[in-house]
């Protein structure tokens, strides 16, 4: 396909882009204050003195995008040499332009097994809108990669490719994921509720600016990998951040095709049931260790954001993963829990009941690392209620499993606190019972350290100002991260009034360890009678 195989870097008007048509502009890739790669304008082999005018004739730039008028007049900013600033871009698209055979994303990996993305592979989809081909050019430049391969994955939010790295001392080659973000305004809409609430992010977003949303969405993503990653859950290894191009150790094998993910995995052997009990296990612990020692909680794990080799699950797609105080973490932890108790279900796994699932990961008392983490979740087999084996038994179980799914998670810390809302109901039923007072984690984490060691060299990426960076980008606004007790003003100054108010719960509590939830009596009555008939 023609259009993939680009041979001439220059922006045309008929240039297909991912969603936005000002991506064709290059003038502001390079141009613009907040995304201006001074790595770039560095480069010792720029001349900046060369003519301005041979360039954008060699480059075809005064009839492309740009429009003549801005070919011929000054720039409005008066600081910067106009002529200087163009020949600067041109000299860089011209040096960079060398590399344009080496973007080869026309030879698609992915595996004929693979379910098909809905998009059509062989579409426009696949090409690159001439900001990101720039930047993976300068990637190429730089020796982050050597070639761009063909698309792994296209879907809604991004597309993700395969990259392979020649080593300039003649080791063996190394294969790489590239992750591209799409700035489509629609699937933006959505991001927003994870985004907002995010204490990291809490400068606020600019929902008009789809360019910087997708800048933010990359960096989340990009921060959330270094976290797994220095927390030693299997994940891609996060290497290069740089706008909207990620660039990522690949989890595939060596011709560049990817593991399947655990949705398309094929289990071979005569224990496959074992198998697949083993990793329900397994990704049980991930879920505490990425709560526990990341302060994560996923927000969209399942079947389809887990890839799988070998006997080992690999989280992806973190993009949309929270801090464990995000308003909604609760809620979205919840939901995760329910996507993978529904996956292993149908592998015929004998799953946990959500809640205890759940109490189990936020608990913060417990073992974070393996070979620990599997034996307390082998012990919750062996507490949990007797197996239901009669139909009253199996439909309480059934009657717990949807309240928990329904019931009231607090949005705010402050909800948490308020008394009058929740004191009647014992401790040990609210969902959040590990985020109350008493429990909060005050000792720091092996993760937390690691993580804290890793960013100590940051800049500051809240600027705007990313550049290709060696994986290290501001996390200033992390030191919630690292928090003992909660937060909250009605927590100090009711200090009196809760430990009276807690008194009294605590004898309500004992009179109603004997009592069965109203809704669960209430099922019983009615499957009790329903028997009878
Ligand atoms: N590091 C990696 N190594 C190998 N393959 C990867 C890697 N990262 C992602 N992939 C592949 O790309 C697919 C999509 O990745 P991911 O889930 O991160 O994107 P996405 O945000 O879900 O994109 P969309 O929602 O638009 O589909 C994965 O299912 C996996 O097959
Ligand atoms: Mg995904």
């Amino acid at each position: 396909m023609a259009a993939t195989q680009p041979t001439d870097v220059s922006p045309g008007p008929s240039d297909p882009v991912f969603d936005d048509g000002d991506d064709s502009d290059l003038e502001s890739v390079f141009n613009s204050a907040d995304e201006l790669d001074d790595d770039l304008l560095d480069n010792p082999s720029a001349d900046l003195t060369k003519s301005y005018n041979r360039q954008r004739q060699l480059h075809g730039l005064s009839g492309g995008a740009q429009g003549s008028a801005a070919a011929s007049a000054p720039r409005s900013n008066r600081q910067k040499p106009t002529a200087n600033t163009f020949a600067s871009i041109d000299d860089q698209i011209a040096e960079l332009s060398k590399h344009a055979a080496k973007i080869r994303l026309d030879s698609v990996k992915q595996d004929q097994d693979r379910e098909k993305d809905k998009a059509d592979r062989a579409t426009a989809e696949l090409v690159l809108d001439q900001r990101t081909r720039m930047i993976l050019l300068q990637m190429i430049n730089r020796g982050v990669v050597s070639e761009v391969h063909g698309a792994v994955s296209t879907g809604k939010e991004a597309n993700v490719y395969n990259a392979v790295l020649y080593p300039e001392d003649g080791g063996p080659p190394v294969q790489r994921a590239i992750k591209i973000y799409k700035t489509s305004i629609l699937v933006f809409k959505d991001r927003e509720r994870y985004i907002t609430g995010e204490h990291r992010f809490k400068a606020g977003i600019d929902k008009g600016n789809n360019r910087k949303m997708v800048k933010i969405w990359a960096e989340k993503e990009f921060r959330n990998l270094r976290r797994l990653h220095a927390a030693g859950i299997p994940c891609p290894d996060p290497l290069v951040l740089k706008l909207n191009v990620l660039v990522m150790g690949f989890l595939g094998d060596k011709r560049g095709y990817a593991y399947p993910r655990l949705r398309d995995a094929r289990l071979e052997g005569d224990d496959v049931d074992d198998q697949w009990r083993r990793l329900y296990i397994q990704l049980l612990g991930i879920m505490r260790r990425l709560y526990q020692v990341c302060s994560l909680v996923h927000a969209d794990l399942s079947e389809y954001n887990i890839l799988y080799h070998d006997g080992r699950l690999y989280i992806i797609d973190v993009s949309q993963s929270v801090e464990h105080d995000h308003p909604r973490a609760l809620e979205f932890l919840r939901m995760d829990i329910k996507n993978v108790g529904d996956f292993f279900r149908r592998q015929g796994v004998d799953t946990l009941q959500d809640r205890a699932i759940f109490n189990f990961i936020t608990a913060p008392e417990g073992p974070t690392d393996e070979p620990a983490l599997s034996q307390a979740i082998e012990h919750l087999y062996e507490i949990r209620p007797a197996v239901a084996d009669t139909d009253e038994a199996a439909a309480a179980l059934e009657v717990d499993n949807e309240v928990f799914r329904n019931q009231f998670i607090p949005q705010t810390l402050d909800e948490v606190y308020d008394i009058e809302k929740e004191a009647d109901k014992p401790v040990d039923e609210l969902v959040y019972k590990h985020m109350l007072a008493t429990q909060a984690v005050t000792r720091k984490t092996a993760g937390e350290e690691a993580e804290e060691e890793a960013e100590s060299s940051d800049e500051d990426g809240s600027d705007g100002g990313a550049v290709l960076s060696s994986g290290h980008s501001s996390e200033a606004d992390e030191s919630r991260f690292k928090k003992g007790r909660p937060r909250g003003k009605k927590h100090e100054d009711k200090e009196e009034k809760r430990l009276h108010k807690q008194a009294v719960k605590e004898a309500k509590r004992e009179r109603r360890k004997e009592k069965m939830p109203k809704a669960v009596k209430k099922r019983l009555v009615a499957v009790t009678a329903r028997k009878k008939k």
